[in-house]
């Protein structure tokens, strides 16, 4: 193996310290916490652990959390009410609903429904619409790690190639967004893609976030690439990423294990989102580059 293996647990810790830091000088001038209102539909067991980390990390970080657990059989009707209550409730900054949703209840139509000034999920089409425009709005907390991952690992990323595997709306659009924003020029590759292999042999950064184990082979990667993977695929052997992780280790210049990598800086983007959503709401202001 000759990659370096990108420590994505540390680079939480160290973003989760700092937004406690803020979080606890909001209070100071706030008067409050900064709050974050999570949901659960169900009982999906990864769902319930990701929501139990969720208010464990925000209290950790000196901010407050609402554990809403609902039962599966909940009706889209409640649920949007639940959400209703908690954009009008003013000691809620943000607003998160955990997915999957159970096969009744519209995804989309529960997740437009939350005030896009409190969804620090970044997945409201307002907020969809900012990041493509280049507003400032929320981003997905998942790009957004891999953006901080990338930007720690290479600094600046303006001309560099990059080529992301998947074009979901949680992960592929927002990634591919960021990078074009970061002036890297970006390939978004799919499923239909012709000639995949090619496309990603010409690739300095490469983000696969197909949700397929061992997608992506080690025999593609350009030597010396840095690589990021967004799978967490449970299979018999484990949790695996997207990526071949061994072949790919050992020609890239940089890789994210799984786990370890990509998964905890999602949570921690998410803490980030909120601070920031709670400066914008009580008009307190923050540093531009506090975070
Ligand atoms: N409303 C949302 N739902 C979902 C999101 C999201 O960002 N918003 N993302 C995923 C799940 N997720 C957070 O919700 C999440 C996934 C993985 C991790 C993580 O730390 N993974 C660890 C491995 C943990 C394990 O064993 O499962 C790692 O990769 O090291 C955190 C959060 C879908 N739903």
């Amino acid at each position: 193996m000759s990659a370096e293996i990108i420590d994505g647990k540390a680079a939480a810790a160290r973003l989760r310290a700092r937004v406690g830091e803020i979080a606890a000088a909001f209070e100071a001038v706030a008067g409050r916490k900064a709050g974050l209102a999570v949901v659960l539909v169900g009982a999906d067991p990864a769902s319930s652990v990701y929501v139990k980390s969720k208010g464990k990390a925000t209290v950790a970080a000196n901010m407050a959390s609402f554990e809403h657990r609902l039962p599966a059989d909940t009706t889209e009707a409640d649920l949007l009410a639940l959400v209703d209550a908690l954009n009008a409730d003013p000691a809620v900054d943000g607003i998160l609903v955990q997915l999957p949703l159970p096969k009744h209840i519209r995804e989309s139509v529960v997740l437009t429904r939350i005030d896009p000034d409190k969804d620090v999920d970044g997945f409201h089409p307002v907020n969809a619409g900012r990041l493509a425009t280049g507003l400032n709005g929320f981003v997905p907390c998942t790009p957004l790690g891999c953006l901080m991952l990338l930007e720690e690992q290479l600094g600046d990323l303006s001309g560099l190639d990059a080529v992301v595997i998947g074009r979901s709306n949680i992960v592929g659009k927002p990634m591919a967004a960021l990078l074009t924003k970061a002036s890297a020029t970006v390939t978004v590759a799919h499923s239909r893609t012709k000639d995949l292999s090619s496309h990603v042999a010409r690739a300095d950064i490469v983000v696969a976030a197909v949700g397929i184990p061992h997608f992506v082979k080690g025999e593609w990667i350009k030597p010396g690439a840095t690589v990021i993977d967004v799978g967490i695929n449970r299979t018999e052997d484990g949790l695996t990423g997207d990526v071949d992780f061994d072949g790919a280790a050992s020609v890239a210049g940089a890789i994210t294990p799984v786990p370890g990598g990509v998964g905890p800086m999602t949570i921690a983007c998410l803490l980030r989102n909120t601070i920031v959503a709670a400066h914008r709401n009580a008009g307190v202001q923050l540093g531009k580059d506090a975070i």
